[in-house]
This record gives C-alpha cells, structure tokens and sequence, in this order.
C-alpha cells in the first residue's frame, strides 16, 4: 500500500494590505507603551514606533539620532495628544512636528482623496517653503500629497488643487484667502493643526487671521505648537481649544519650578555686542565686512528700505564679497532664490529684515549682526539663533548705540543671557562716508533710496514699545543724515506731527505724555483685537506679507495714544502720525466744477486788465446790439429762448462783427502796405549805395518819392465796398487779390530767392482751385478771407 504523503497545507498569500493592517496594528499598540517607556533613554529614530517608511526616509536624510526635542516630543504626539514644544533655535523642531504627521496619516490610512489631514501654518513664506523641502525629503516613501499655500504665488494653481492636498504647508493669510474664497477647499477633515513659531504666529500681528482661521477648523483635532521662544499665556492657549496639552521643552522647566535655568541660546553661540554712535554704524559695519571676507554672515536691520539702501550702496562699493539682501517687499520668487542662493554660498553677506529671523535654516552661518537694535529679547534670540546651529559654532554681534545699551543688556540679563562686550580696535575702521557721498551726488535715485532709509528707521526706533532702550530723540538726525552720504537732512514729517501734537497738548495742561505711558502701555496690553486704530501694510513684516495682516507686531504703544502700531513698517514713506488723522478728502474734477459755479468762478477764462486795473472787455465775446442787451435782460423773466428774438439778435450781433472785420482787415492792409514800403526803401537805398542816389528835385532824397509804385495794390476801402453788393463771384476775387498781397510781399521778402520768386504771369492767372489756395494759406491770410467772406455774406 502506498503511503500517503502528507501534503503541507496551503497558506493564503499575505496581502499588502494585511501586512499594512498588521504594521499598523502594531504601530497603534506600541503607541500605548510609551507613556511608560524612558523617551530620553532612545538613541534612534527605529526605537520609536515609527512606520517603515518613515524610517527609511529619514535615514536618506542622514537623520538617525533624534535630537532632544525630537525625543521628547514625538511620544506624546504619536499618542495624538496635543504638545506645546519649545528648543533652542537650530534644534531641530521641524522634523519634532513633522514626523508625527508623516505618521498621523500612514495610522489612518489616508488616501489622497480623503481630503485634508494636517495643516501646518508659519508665519514667513520661506520658512513655509523650508518646511515643505524638509517634508518631501523625509516623506518620499510615503503616498500622501502636500500643498505649499503662500502668498506671492499663483492662486489660481493653488485653488484648483487645494481639495486634493492631505497636508498644507501655509502662511495665515493664504490660509484665510482660501478658506474665504475657494469653495474646494474643506477644512472639516482636518485632524492635526501644527503652528510652527507659535509665539509669533498666536502674537498681535496675526490674532485676527488666526482666530479666523481657527473658527474654521474642526475642535476635536490634535494641535502641536512649536517654538524657541514658546508662549504660555493661558489666553493663547485657550484660543487655541488645547486638550490637556504636554509641555516639553523649556517652559516645562520653568512650570515645574526647577531651578535649571532653561537654555534660550545654543551653547555654541558665542554672543558679542559693540556700543557705537549712529553715524558710525555704516562705516562700522562695513569694516567688520571688510574684515570677514571669507565668513558667511547675515546683518539684520529694522526695515526694508534700510536693508535695500544698504544693499545698493554696498554694491556699488564692492567689499570683495558677494552680497544679498531679503526683504518683504520682493517678488516671491526672487525671495526664494535668494534664500537658495544664500543657502548654497559659503562666503556671502546677506542684508535682511526680520523675515529672515525666524525659523530659517542656513547652514554654517558665521556671524549674524544685528545692526540695529532688536525689538525685545525674543527677537535678539531668534535673529542670533541663525547661527550655532544644529550643535555647530557660529558668533552674533549686537550693535547698539550708547542709549541702548544699558536698557537692552538689562533686558537681556533678565533672560540669563550674557553678551561680551568687545571694543573696536579705530585703526580696524575703514570709512566709506565719501564714496557714499559721491555715488548719491551722481545717482538720484540712490539718493532717494537714501533719504527713505533714513526715514525708516527714524519710524522703526519711534515705534518701538521699549522706550527704555529707544529713544528717537536721542539720535542725532544729521550725523546719521551724513552718515548716509546724505548732504541734507530729510524731514521726518511723522515726528513732526507728533512733536507738534505733543507740545499742544502740554499747553493746554492735558496729562502729560509721560505721566501716562506706563497706564496707557497697561491699557494696550488688555485691549482687544478690534481696538487696533492703525493699520499699516505688513510687506516689510516678518509675516508672509499677505494683504490680511495688516499688524506686524504686539504692543507697540504710542505714548499717550492708546494706540497700537506696526514696527519698522516702512512701505509707507510717510508713517500716519501718532493722532488718528481724518481721512483727506478725495478731490474730484466735479467738486472743483461745483466749487467754481458757486463762487461763480469764471474758469479758462483769460482777463486783460489796462494800465488802470479795469478790465479790457473782449469785443468778441461781449453783446453790443440794443438788442442784446434787452434779450440778457429779459433771459431770466422768459424761462426759455425766444426764437424770432435770438434770431434778430444775430443779425445784429452780424453787424458789429463785419465791422470789426473790416476794421482788423484795414489794419491789416495798412500794416502790408508800411511793409513793402519799407523793403522798396532798403532795396533802392542798396541800389542807391551801388549807382550814386538819385534824388528828387529840391535834392532831400525824400522817402516819399522814392518809394515803391503801389498803384496795382487794391485799395481796401474800394474793395470793402464793392463786396457790399458783390455777387458770388466776389470771394473769388477777394482771395485772388490776397493772394496777389501774398504774392508780392513773399516776392519781395525773399527777392533773392528763385525758387520762391513767382512770375508776374502767375499773379494773372486766375486762381483754379479755392481747396489748393486755402492749403498755403498762412492763419493771417485765412482770417483775411474770412473776414471777407462774412462781409460778403
Ligand atoms: N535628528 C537630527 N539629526 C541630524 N540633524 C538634524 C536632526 N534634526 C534636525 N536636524 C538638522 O538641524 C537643523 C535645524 O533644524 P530645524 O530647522 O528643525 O531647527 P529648529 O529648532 O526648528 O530651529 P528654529 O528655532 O530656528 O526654527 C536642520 O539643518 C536639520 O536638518
């Protein structure tokens, strides 16, 4: 008998969405043994329960260790709950968000056409931009689609392809524009909501965006904030409908009472600060770039038109570097190739605002400047932070002027960070005042970019909120003027205003400004929102420049104002005074009209006046028949125009016209007829000169003899006459005599000229055309013909 042979049993082939189900089951479980698992302990990414391909795209990124926000902050954001993160700058906080959305969407299955899963809001263009870069680098395994949603770029592409996006990278204000206006896109599926530099994002500058853009999301979603300089304001936190969030990072030092002072600035920054005058600030910062030729360095200034003057100039100095400016105001594209190209160079200085302070991710950045004051502390970390990234060496200079000084190192001493201060070495000082001056004589429009600068930072200085550190009238306006090459010292209209406002106001014994700063300053920080007075365009802002945002900053108190105002706002070359000014009236050609008839205002009208100061009526344009006069008289009791009347009133108006006519074509003749005299004079005193002079009888030489025959000319009375009662015929004749005047007097005008010389034939010949006589016509000549035609008619 045969054995029968035992067949292994057929397995069902595991399908790759069970192996998907099962890694995910997986996942999910591993999820919850976190809690009581030692993050800090984790060494690699692989440790955490991450997908495979997650894994895998990291390590093509070369990420394999997480730094110590990433520990701390990926286990709780798997768990889905929601976490306020807050690392020193270059620590690595994007990859802490960006790895549990990667994961958030590979647990749920989500499919491109599930619509919105994450959305990710920053508040620049760039640093959007970046973090965009950074997701497709370590999301390439993944099957998911992403949208980049910033302002400056093309709209239309945007919308049409917003519904198909699972995670959107956006600014606030593009965020809202879409939300408002495009009907694809539908924000009810969004499940995780990250804000990247949430401090500035939850700040003044964006509440109104934000709020909005919140109403908008669903409640029950998992929120991730991230920041170096974190917000704990319960007010933040409650706009933001937070569910048991977990702190981790520096403001859980600070919650838990630790007596750790919490790091706010990367080890390895060494942080410096040089006191120098403002007029020195120019030929300061030149030599330190003359002297760090081969560094890679960022100057950071308070506005656009001071970050574009000094770029220019610079320029057009040539220090033997390359040179780069970011601002607002630039075209999108440009902002995104600067920042690559800078990116890219290693010995390069870039100019930049405050766009460029948050966020951004520059690698081997040498030195970062901060010419002009920051802000406040935050801003000084965030602008410093651009270098001593990622664990690496890097060196900040903070440039102050003697009245910053003491206040900012205070405030800077109240966070636990210590500058050096470094003196300057005057020999290492190269000026580059001359040439500055030089190039501006030449080039007005660098001149103006000049006087713009100086304008702006005026502004930035008065707007800011500290004015223990900054003090507008502490600055020495022309020693800063010059310093900008600029022979004159442009006005600060704003100040002016404001100085003017101020000193009223003490007059009249109203409180002084002083005396109410700190209330008022109380008053602004408990204000809501809508309370805003001014609105300033935001293109030079650290935000995405969108036409939303019209704050740039929190709290910018002006004295004695109660208003809040945007800093270093400089689109506007004239800031709107510290007083609220009633919007000027828009002048239209119509108002002017309505103006001019009730004052009855006669309007293009030209009035001659005699030696005496009376008016010189102009005959042609004043009624003299009785006629007329009785008909302007009666013209208001009638309420219309009599027809027969105004009829009559023509023919006798006609009347005085023709004899003015004739009276102007006398005058005429007379003055042609004095004309020829005296060319025939001239011509037989030549001739005279020539063959002796020949004189009359009594032996005078008198004139009078000698003159021209003139008998062939017509006498005018004659033909004023005639045309009385001329036929038809008669303007012909008229115009054939005329042109004979023409004739002879250009004959005789230019007698030496063949060309123009005509033939006493010509004069005969009857005239063919009247279309070919009016075309030579002179104006002189057609006023003649039609004077004579008006009295022939
Ligand atoms: N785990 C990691 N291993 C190696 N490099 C990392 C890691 N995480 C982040 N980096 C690198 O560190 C640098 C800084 O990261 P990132 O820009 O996320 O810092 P940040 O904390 O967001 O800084 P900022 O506060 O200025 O926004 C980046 O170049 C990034 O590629």
């Amino acid at each position: 008998m045969k054995e029968k042979r035992a067949f292994p049993k057929k397995t069902k082939p595991i399908s790759q969405r069970d192996l998907l189900d099962s890694e995910i089951q997986s996942l999910k479980a591993q999820y919850d043994e976190l809690s009581s698992k030692d993050v800090s302990a984790i060494k690699r990414f692989s440790e955490f329960p991450l997908s495979k391909k997650t894994i895998k795209g990291l390590n093509d990124a070369k990420f394999t260790e997480p730094s110590e926000i990433q520990r701390l902050s990926i286990a709780p954001a798997l768990q889905g709950r929601d976490v306020l993160g807050a690392a020193i700058t270059g620590s690595g906080k994007t990859l802490a968000f960006l790895i549990p959305v990667l994961e958030h969407l590979y647990v749920a299955k989500w499919s491109r056409s599930d619509g919105v899963a994450a959305i990710i809001i920053s508040p620049t263009r760039e640093l959007a931009y970046q973090i965009f870069e950074t997701l497709k680098k370590v999301g390439k395994h993944h099957d998911f689609s992403a949208g980049l949603i910033i302002g400056g770029k093309n709209l239309k592409f945007e919308r049409s392809r917003m519904d198909q996006c699972n995670i959107l990278i956006c600014t606030p204000g593009r965020l809202l524009q879409h939300m408002d206006e495009n009907p694809l896109f539908n924000a009810s599926t969004m499940e995780v909501l990250v804000l990247d530099e949430a401090d500035r994002c939850l700040d003044m500058g964006f509440e109104q965006t934000l709020n909005a853009i919140i109403e908008n999301f669903p409640p029950d979603r998992q929120t991730l904030l991230f920041s170096a300089t974190q917000t704990s304001s319960v007010k933040d936190l409650a706009r933001l409908n937070l569910k048991n969030p977990v702190f981790v990072g520096q403001p859980q030092a600070k919650q838990e009472g630790s007596s750790v002072i919490p790091k706010v600035v990367p080890d390895l920054l060494q942080q410096n600060y040089v006191v120098v005058s403002l007029e020195d600030k120019i030929t300061m910062l030149w030599s330190f770039i003359k002297n760090h030729l081969k560094q890679k360095i960022i100057v950071f200034l308070s506005s656009c038109k001071q970050v574009k003057f000094i770029f220019e100039i610079f320029c057009k100095l040539r220090p033997g570097t390359s040179l780069l400016a970011l601002y607002g105001t630039l075209h999108q594209d440009r902002r995104i190739a600067i920042y690559n190209d800078f990116v890219k160079k290693s010995n390069v200085v870039l100019f930049a605002t405050d766009i460029a302070s948050r966020g951004l991710d520059f690698p081997s950045v040498n030195w970062v400047v901060q010419l002009d004051c920051p802000e406040d502390v935050t801003q000084y970390i965030h602008r410093a932070g651009r270098s001593a990234r990622n664990k690496t060496r890097g060196e900040s200079l903070l440039v102050l002027l003697p009245s910053e000084e003491e206040g900012m190192i205070e405030e800077l001493g109240k966070k636990s960070i210590s500058v050096r201060k470094i003196l300057i070495d005057p020999k290492k000082l190269f000026s580059p005042r001359a040439k500055i001056e030089a190039y501006l004589a030449q080039n007005t429009e660098l001149k103006a970019s000049a006087q713009r600068a100086f304008v702006a930072y005026i502004k930035s200085v008065f707007l800011m909120k500290n004015k223990k550190v900054f003090n507008v009238m502490s600055l020495d306006f022309d020693a800063y003027a010059k310093s900008l090459g600029l022979v004159v010292t442009p006005r600060v209209r704003f100040l002016d205003r404001y100085l003017k406002k101020q000193k009223k106001a003490n007059e009249t014994g109203t409180q002084s400004e002083s005396d109410t700063d700190d209330e008022e300053r109380t008053k602004n920080e408990n204000k809501p929102s809508n309370d805003v007075l001014f609105k300033a365009s935001e293109s030079d802002s650290d935000s995405d420049g969108d036409d939303f945002i019209k704050i740039k900053r929190a709290n910018h108190d002006i004295k004695g104002d109660n208003q809040q105002q945007t800093s270093g706002n400089d689109d506007d070359e004239e800031l709107p005074p510290p007083v609220l000014r009633k919007k000027e009236k828009l002048i239209t050609k119509a108002a002017l009209a309505k103006k001019a008839l009730k004052k009855n205002l006669k309007v293009n009208e030209k009035v001659k006046f005699d030696e005496e100061g009376h008016e010189i009526a102009d005959p042609r344009k004043q009624l003299q028949s009785e006629l007329a006069k009785e008909y302007e008289s009666k013209l208001g009791e009638m309420g219309g125009i009599d027809i027969e009347m105004a009829k009559q009133l023509l023919q006798e108006e006609d009347k005085f016209d023709k004899q003015r006519f004739r009276s102007l074509v006398k005058q005429r003749h007379k003055k042609l007829k004095e004309k020829l005299k005296k060319k025939d004079e001239e011509e037989q005193q030549g001739s005279d000169a020539d063959e002796g002079v020949d004189y009359d009888d009594d032996g005078d030489g008198d004139e009078s003899d000698n003159s021209v025959d003139l008998s062939w000319l017509p006498d005018p009375s004659k033909v004023y006459k005639n045309n009385q009662n001329a036929d038809s015929d008669a303007d012909m004749s008229s115009v054939k005599q005329t042109k004979l005047y023409r004739k002879h007097a250009r004959s005789s005008d230019t007698s030496e000229d063949s060309d123009t010389q005509e033939s006493d034939e010509d004069f005969s010949e009857p005239v063919k055309k009247k279309s070919n006589v009016t075309s030579k016509l002179t104006l002189d000549d057609a006023e003649i013909i039609a004077a004579q035609l008006l009295a022939n008619s």
